[in-house]
């Protein structure tokens, strides 16, 4: 029995047949996966495994936590593929056609981390320059994705303007990631070329590189897993330092009551530990 479901809430109107393949494993995350190569240098190279004390803390029994939604923001240039490789992730869908966004657009996803529920909310923005005016969307995030088109070189030369616009506005301490799109376009021998100078885009910018295809899905719920879970160790560090100066992790007050509201049996039960909201 296929599953039918709206293929975008605000680019399309038409319902899509899901790809009844999806793994729904995958939103179950008990180990830290890996970066995209093992050998490439990266800010997070070191982080194979959650750190002891986040394994410690959801292991103990005694430790009850709910931890606010992450935010994830993705920027890049008009094109780039950042919607697709949203949709490719949380839909399983993949729309050869494009239709620019407008403004933001965001989806949940809803994951399960060393037994723990936790969300990331992930912000898809525009890239057009006429939408410049998103820029307030890229407070307080967690995590930022620069994507790339690796069929259009300017595109990543760009990447380190997108990542000084939403480092301004962020903590340094925010995950990085430079992800390079449209794998499936290249031949063997051009993207080991766009690599290397995106490798070296990465090692400036202090991000972790992925190349990925949201056309054949390679390395799209792997990359999104990795994020998930650095993204969770970091969440469960901060609560677990109450002297820290509290960062509202997701940075929209009417989204945090969005969700609080939709888990109104969770909120009955807990508070979140790290924003302390009653
Ligand atoms: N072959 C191939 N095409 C892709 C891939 N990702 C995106 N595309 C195509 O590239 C075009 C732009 O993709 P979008 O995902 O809409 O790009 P975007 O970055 O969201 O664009 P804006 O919202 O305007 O900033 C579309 O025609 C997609 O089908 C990919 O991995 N492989």
């Amino acid at each position: 029995m296929p599953i039918y479901k709206k293929a975008n809430r605000r680019k399309a109107a038409s319902y899509e047949v899901l790809n009844n393949n999806v793994d729904y494993g995958t939103r179950h995350i008990d180990h830290l996966p890996g970066p995209y190569s093992p050998g490439l240098a990266s800010p997070y190279a070191d982080r194979t495994d959650f750190s002891e004390r986040t394994r410690r803390a959801c292991q103990t029994a005694s430790t009850s936590f709910y931890l606010c939604a992450c935010k994830a923001v993705f920027v890049g240039d008009v094109g780039t593929g950042k919607s697709s490789l949203v949709n490719r992730f949380c839909h399983e869908i993949f729309d050869g056609s494009y239709r620019g966004t407008v403004g933001v657009d965001f989806e949940v996803e809803k994951f399960h981390v060393l037994d723990h529920a936790f969300s990331l909310q992930i912000w898809d923005t525009a890239g057009h320059d006429r939408f410049k005016c998103v820029a307030n969307y890229y407070r307080n995030t967690n995590v930022i994705a620069v994507v790339f088109d690796m069929t259009r070189a300017e595109s990543l030369m760009n990447a380190r303007r997108w990542m000084d616009e939403v480092m301004r506005h962020n903590h340094p301490g925010t995950l990085k990631f430079l992800v390079g799109t449209k794998k499936d376009l290249l031949e063997f021998d051009n993207h080991q070329e766009i690599e290397s100078e995106a490798i070296k885009m990465a090692q400036v910018l202090q991000a972790e590189y992925w190349s990925v295809s949201a056309q054949t899905g390679e390395n799209v719920t792997r990359f999104f897993r990795r994020v998930t879970a650095l993204a969770f160790d970091g969440a469960v560090q901060r609560m677990m330092e109450p002297n820290n100066p509290v960062v509202h992790p997701s940075g929209n007050s009417l989204l945090n009551l969005y969700f609080l509201k939709k888990d109104e049996k969770d909120k009955k039960l807990k508070k979140c530990s790290f924003c302390r909201i009653n």
